[in-house]
């Protein structure tokens, strides 16, 4: 017997950062509605990926700060208390239970299905195949991603570390191997390097953070060679074996991994890093005629493509255009604002920086790497500039001769860079590394996203002495680039 549907304006599945915010913006718009949970409310972010890893990462960063300052480092003599930093880290994730996050919705009326949630047909979700829960306006997908695993030889019967194990992890492993050279990687290798481990970095390129400018992976590089992590860049594992048996998740004795060109390499605890897959083969795409496994390819407006009738839409990494937490909550509140605009009959507002597309998405979205030294970018780096076709100069400027970079650390060491594009006298990217560039960012994507040109931001002042006077640098270097154009 088929289930009595039960009828709710718009259907979310999954309760991660993007579907808990998309619901909160459809029930903000009067809309009612439901999320699905197989796990934890609150999804990857909360248990196993940006709180867990920054609560990680954060106390060997205080520490390193407090090194860093004559007067302050004599205060501070003693080494990490790892057991302290592990617990403050379990309280950040809240021991991985999600009643607050229950509370939460429940607060803000917005209903909660636990189970594993799939389509069937149009507008309508089944879970745990008994319970029908059908849309009268939207069906949001926001299942998220997980790691990707390789076709490695051995490397599945070696249990390797993924992303969850290596930011929930109870036991710092003795020889620690990190096969990546992405953003996981670097966070991992850096925080459990902070905790004790003998840190391997394996990449199979030639730099790290490949995605961001190539000052930015080298100054890392450099920090993690200087903690004492052996980086082997043009490395590939060819093969994994572990010995000794393996009870349930308990691993009893070494990995071995074979590295190409014949070395091997010998270490408690491998974690596998290698990017994410989508959350997608077991959702019912097939019932609304899309793929199984595949990522969901959407409009600005997150409205899935190749589906008729704008109902279904897709958020957050399951979307593949910027796996970020703040990106996925920001295409939540486009989405949400768009399926109340339809709910509402009104016509969507899609012009880029419109109220209804996710442009930010594709002008490239701001991403702090949390390693020491941070690294923050914003925009297009210059590869990506010129291989759009823009006429743009690149104005490089050493962090370390601002005012307010020397007082905050002894020997402080970092690079900015802005990219002027020559034709708008505006900036198109962005990219600053050293000790606590994070918060200069944002700085940096108000200038980008709000297309300031170059002559306001030279009334846009920063305060003496602090690390932001780098703007005036780098402003300096724009007016002489754009001068000579
Ligand atoms: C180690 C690590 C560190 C990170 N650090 C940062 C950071 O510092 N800053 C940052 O911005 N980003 C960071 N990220 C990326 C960030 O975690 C993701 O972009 C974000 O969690 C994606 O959110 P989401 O809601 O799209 O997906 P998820 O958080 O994965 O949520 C999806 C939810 O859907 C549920 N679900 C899936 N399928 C079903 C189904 N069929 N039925 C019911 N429920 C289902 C899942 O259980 C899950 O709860 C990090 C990622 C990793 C791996
Ligand atoms: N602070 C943050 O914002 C933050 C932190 C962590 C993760 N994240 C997000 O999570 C996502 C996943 O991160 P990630 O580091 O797993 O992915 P990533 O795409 O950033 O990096 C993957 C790395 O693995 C390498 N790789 C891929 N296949 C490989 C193979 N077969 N063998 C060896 N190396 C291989 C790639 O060359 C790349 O260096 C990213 O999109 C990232 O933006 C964000």
């Amino acid at each position: 017997m088929s289930p009595q549907p039960e009828q709710y304006d718009v259907v979310v599945l999954g309760a991660g950062s993007t579907g808990e915010n998309l619901a909160d913006r459809a029930r903000a718009a009067g809309l009612s509605t439901v999320v699905v949970e197989s796990q934890l409310a609150g999804g990857e972010c909360s248990y196993w990926a940006c709180m867990p890893s920054k609560a990680l990462l954060r106390p060997p960063s205080a520490l390193a700060h407090a090194h860093a300052l004559a007067g302050a480092k004599q205060a501070v003599s003693g080494s990490l208390d790892v057991a302290a930093v592990l617990a403050r880290r379990d309280e950040f994730t809240s021991h991985w239970h999600d009643d607050s996050q229950v509370d939460w919705l429940r607060d803000s009326g917005i209903d909660l299905v636990r189970g594993h949630g799939r389509l069937a047909g149009e507008r309508a979700v089944l879970v745990d195949g008994e319970r029908l829960l059908t849309a009268r306006h939207a069906v949001a997908v926001c299942t998220g991603s997980r790691p990707h695993l390789p076709d490695v030889p051995g490397l599945a019967e070696a249990h390797p570390w993924t992303s969850r194990d290596a930011t929930s992890s109870a036991r710092v492993p003795s020889r620690f191997a990190v096969v990546g050279g992405g953003v996981v990687a670097v966070e991992m290798a850096t925080a459990w390097r902070s905790l004790g481990s003998e840190v391997t970095l394996l990449v199979r390129g030639p730099g790290l953070l490949p995605r961001m400018e190539p000052f930015a992976g080298e100054l890392v590089a450099e920090a993690l060679t200087e903690a004492g992590v052996d980086i082997r860049f043009d490395t590939e594992v060819t093969e994994l074996h572990r010995s000794g048996p393996i009870v349930e998740l308990h691993r009893s004795g070494p990995v071995t991994l074979a590295l190409g060109g014949g070395d091997r390499l010998e270490a408690d605890e491998v974690l596998y890093a290698t990017g994410r897959a989508p959350r997608t083969d077991d959702i019912g795409l097939e019932s609304v005629g899309l793929s199984p496994g595949s990522w969901l390819e959407v409009d600005d407006s997150c409205t899935v493509r190749g589906v008729a009738g704008g109902w279904l839409y897709a958020a957050g990494d399951v979307n593949h255009r910027a796996l970020m937490t703040h990106q996925g909550k920001y295409q939540a509140r486009i989405a949400g604002a768009a399926i109340g605009a339809r709910a509402r009959g009104e016509q969507l507002d899609t012009q880029r920086w419109g109220a209804h597309s996710a442009s930010a998405d594709t002008a490239g979205p701001p991403q702090v790497v949390f390693t020491e030294p941070e690294a923050a970018s914003v925009g297009m780096t210059l590869r990506q500039a010129e291989r759009a076709g823009l006429r743009v100069r690149a104005v490089d400027h050493d962090l370390g001769k601002v005012a307010g970079a020397s007082l905050y650390a002894d020997g402080y060491r970092g690079q900015a860079r802005v990219l002027v594009d020559l034709d708008r006298g505006l900036l198109v990217g962005a990219t600053f590394v050293g000790p606590s560039v994070a918060e200069l960012l944002h700085s940096a994507t108000v200038a980008v996203v709000g297309e300031v040109p170059v002559d306001r931001l030279w009334h846009a002042v920063p305060s003496y002495p602090t690390i932001s006077e780098v703007w005036l640098r780098l402003l300096e270097g724009c007016r002489d680039a754009t001068a000579a154009r």
